[in-house]
């Protein structure tokens, strides 16, 4: 904070932000929200998984262990109700702010599909698209992937002489909105605790593994690599930090990651939620704060990985383990959605944004989170 005077030509001040408010979301006429994707049902789960693996070389015994996890849930997983229910929450903002853009929904791996929404939204004449992700962090899996989605979609229409132009909004971890919602459901947890003294306790933030040849070269292609991690470690530590002061508490944080997969051979990021446990456990811990800012929504990896798998671990070493909420369809998650959108269109429109560290370019460096296996097109880059 400072205590210069606001001029109305800063970025980020009231009156910039009643402009912004009043165009909405001009130039775009709708909102595309890109998820993963998940099965709805027994039937779904193989012909998913295969999606999700297509030409990467994923064993079938670990498709076969991955299809045991939804087995445990009906085969159906919780992303795709997440996902409505996100859309729910963020047409209630966007409706609160006097904003009627609509919303249209499209996934990775499973139906409703990106070219499918591209249809629809061209069918009720929309031309100019901004597209938001279910992902937080830079990475390829978790940006680039998305962009390259979005090309080939964009091409699989335009044989069908349909044209739109897509813009994105940028990863969003890094916004102040976003650790603010976390911070809310972690000090939530916390507070839950009963008396258990400090340094009985240990804080562990989730994430999604990936390999390390993806993480060391996530980020700007200039750039120095290992985005995705530090992304993640800015935000565990800005965390533990405000939680640790928020509460009086004496609190250290540490990433770990779930989910890895892939041949043994091949190094993931590392440590394992599991491994980890057993080591605290072993050092005196006796309750574990398991806080997934990785995951926007309790999907698969949460009530899997972690509520099933990592709780049985913890149950087998008599470590109490507390599960933080993902920030979901928290108000202070929604409403920095909106706000990302409200930038990205004020930024189309020539108008300043807000500044804050680490901020993503909305429209990504050339090389930037690279496809290592093959070069492909990708929309809203700069290469
Ligand atoms: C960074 C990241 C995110 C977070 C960002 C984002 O949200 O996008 C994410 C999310 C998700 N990953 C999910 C599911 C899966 N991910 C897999 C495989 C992989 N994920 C990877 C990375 C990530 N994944 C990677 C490097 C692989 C290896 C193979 C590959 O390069 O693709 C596999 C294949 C089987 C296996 O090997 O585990 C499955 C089934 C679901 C759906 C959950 C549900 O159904 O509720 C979600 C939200
Ligand atoms: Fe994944």
């Amino acid at each position: 904070m400072t205590d210069t005077p606001r001029t109305p030509d800063q970025p980020g001040t009231e009156a910039q932000q009643a402009t912004t408010e009043k165009q909405g979301l001009a130039p775009y006429d709708v909102v595309l929200l890109l998820g993963f994707g998940g099965p709805e049902g027994p039937d779904e789960v193989m012909p998913f998984l295969r999606r999700v693996t297509a030409g990467r070389g994923i064993p079938d015994e670990r498709l076969a262990e991955v299809g045991s996890h939804y087995d445990h849930f009906g085969g159906r997983s919780p992303i795709n109700d997440q996902n409505r229910a996100l859309i729910a929450a963020l047409r209630g903002e966007l409706d609160s702010r006097g904003i009627t853009t609509p919303i249209v929904w499209g996934n990775r791996n499973s139906a409703p599909f990106i070219d499918d929404a591209f249809r629809a939204m061209h069918a009720d004449g929309h031309r100019r698209v901004v597209a938001l992700t279910t992902s937080a962090y830079s990475s390829y899996s978790s940006c680039r992937q998305y962009r390259e989605n979005l090309a080939d979609a964009a091409a699989t229409v335009a044989e069908e002489g349909i044209e739109l132009s897509v813009d994105k909004v940028a990863q969003y971890a890094p916004r102040p909105g976003f650790a603010a919602a976390n911070l809310d459901e972690l000090v939530r947890s916390l507070r839950a605790l009963d008396g258990a003294p400090d340094h009985e306790i240990a804080l562990l933030f989730v994430t999604h593994s990936i390999p390390e040849a993806m993480d060391d070269t996530s980020g700007p292609g200039d750039g120095e690599g290992n985005l995705y991690r530090r992304q993640h470690l800015a935000l565990a530590s800005e965390l533990a930090q405000e939680a640790g002061t928020l509460l009086g508490r004496e609190l250290t944080g540490e990433l770990v990651f779930c989910s890895r997969s892939g041949p043994p051979t091949v190094p993931w990021l590392e440590p394992d939620v599991n491994d980890r446990l057993r080591e605290l456990a072993a050092e005196g811990v006796r309750t574990a704060v398991v806080a997934p800012i990785g995951f926007v929504s309790d999907h698969m990896e949460v009530v899997y990985d972690l509520d099933t798998e990592a709780q049985q671990t913890a149950d087998e070493l008599g470590l109490r383990l507390v599960r933080v909420p993902t920030v979901g369809t928290s108000p202070v998650f929604v409403s920095d959605l909106a706000d990302a959108l409200l930038e990205r269109a004020a930024e189309a429109r020539g108008e300043p944004v807000p500044q804050f560290e680490g901020r993503r370019p909305s429209v990504c460096e050339p090389g930037c989170c690279p496809n290592l296996r093959q070069a492909r097109p990708a929309l809203c880059g700069s290469d």
